[in-house]
């Protein structure tokens, strides 16, 4: 997809086709149409990056509270979004045992008693056994520095989710 199919997509269209950027987070899509027109692809990444930058702490918050925890509840009962499934997936959360499962859902609910978001992290971008590796260590991570690592996070997502949707390549960070 090129960034005049892109600029020329009607409000509908484009809430469609870029309304999972961010995870269930519904005003993102249709703040960055109004934005139109974008100079390139990079400019339209930018924007979906710089609507969150915007935000003040609660509401940066908010968007991280959008996402479901990875090998959570949602996973277990098949309530994940098309997108958030195939990167939990393919991090191996579909296949963890139960012994596994539980000390995950230990170490979710830690972490969001300290932070008071889910625990965020691009799971295409990592393992199984990485998830509680970085999870444990970010738990003790000062609050500002992991807001921001988490809100990094949620741009990996979705740089990799435009990527998929603008059928480009993400860089790997
Ligand atoms: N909690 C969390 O990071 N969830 C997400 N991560 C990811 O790669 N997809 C998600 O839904």
């Amino acid at each position: 997809m090129d960034i005049e199919k892109v600029n020329s997509m009607d409000f509908g269209e484009f809430v469609d086709v870029f309304g999972s950027v961010t995870e269930r987070c519904p005003l993102i899509a249709p703040a960055v149409r109004s934005q139109r027109p974008f100079s390139d692809l990079e400019d339209l990444e930018q924007h979906f990056f710089a609507f969150t930058d915007a935000l003040p702490q609660s509401g940066q918050e908010g968007v991280l509270r959008c996402h479901p925890d990875l090998a959570g509840r949602e996973l277990q009962r098949g309530e994940l979004s098309a997108e958030s499934q195939r990167e939990q997936s393919a991090a191996g959360h579909t296949s963890l045992g139960a012994a596994e499962r539980l000390w995950l859902a230990e170490l979710n609910a830690q972490y969001r008693a300290r932070s008071g978001f889910p625990f965020a992290l691009a799971a295409r971008l990592s393992d199984r056994a990485a998830v509680p590796r970085e999870r444990a260590r970010r738990l003790h991570c000062p609050p500002p520095q992991e807001l921001n690592t988490a809100l990094g996070e949620v741009k990996k997502i979705g740089r990799r989710r435009l990527a998929d949707l603008l059928g480009s390549h993400a860089t790997e960070s």
